[in-house]
């Protein structure tokens, strides 16, 4: 589903240079729920940029798809955001001046689907996670929680490949954060929804299928095999018990 090959970045300020990524490879399979995680700095959020096309990388190639996006101009990419992928950022980015079904059928809207068709994918979506009921309110009118959940019904509305979470439960608490990553698991489930997401709390870890840990730019491969050893060990404890 995705190959990233060599990933680089560096951010340039004036004279100052910051490599945020120095050479990541990874592939994603088709179906995974993905976390990235690791300290802050250490190239989470580049990372997720750059597989989902919301920035370009200084090297390296990704194929998503069987399609080089890498080798995309700025309207192939554009075009492969909207047709192929669905975003979930930490401040929601939803339009207060719209109530919540327009907030997601939009979405499909400006993909050129008919509208009733658009209307109607919508309400299936927002029934989905939980929101049936508030069709018709203003952003401004819904918890947090709510409002990342309209986010991610806008996310799942043209059934994307792939679904990028860039920390969303930041700005939820505990009990919020749990519907959402549930809402998620259940997605990934139900749906096979492909979803790559990056967090830093150390509780989400138990929703992922598997985690890329990073570390100053680079996959911390020494953490990766530890995590892989303890998964394994609490397999065989389980299976024991
Ligand atoms: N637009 C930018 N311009 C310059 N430097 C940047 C930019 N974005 C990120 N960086 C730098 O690149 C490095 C990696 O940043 P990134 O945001 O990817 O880390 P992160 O792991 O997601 O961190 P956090 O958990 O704090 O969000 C950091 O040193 C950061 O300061």
């Amino acid at each position: 589903m995705i190959e990233a090959r060599d990933l680089r970045k560096i951010y340039r300020m004036g004279s100052v240079e910051v490599a945020a990524l120095k050479g990541v490879s990874l592939a994603i399979d088709d179906g995974e729920f993905v976390g990235i995680m690791g300290p802050s700095g250490s190239g989470k959020s580049t990372l997720l940029h750059q597989l989902g096309l919301l920035d370009t990388p200084t090297s390296g190639s990704i194929v998503i798809s069987g399609t080089d996006v890498s080798r995309l101009d700025d309207e192939g990419r554009t075009l492969f955001r909207l047709m192929h992928l669905g975003y979930v950022f930490q401040d929601y980015a939803l339009v207060t001046d719209l109530d919540v079904l327009e907030n997601v059928a939009i979405s499909a809207i400006v993909r050129g689907r008919p509208v009733d068709e658009c209307y109607a994918a919508a309400r299936e979506v927002l029934e989905r996670v939980g929101l049936g009921r508030r069709l018709h309110h203003l952003i401004g009118e819904l918890s947090g929680g709510e409002q990342q959940r309209v986010s991610i019904a806008r996310a799942l509305v043209n059934t994307p490949a792939i679904v990028f979470a860039d920390e969303p439960c930041a700005n939820l608490d505990t009990e919020n954060s749990q519907i959402v990553l549930d809402l998620f698991r259940r997605i990934n489930r139900d749906l096979g929804q492909t979803i790559v997401m990056v967090s830093h709390e150390p509780w989400h870890m138990d929703y992922f299928d598997r985690i890329v840990f990073m570390k100053d730019g680079l996959l911390d491969t020494e953490r990766m095999r530890e995590e892989g050893l303890r998964a394994k060990q609490r397999m065989i404890i389980e299976k024991v018990d």
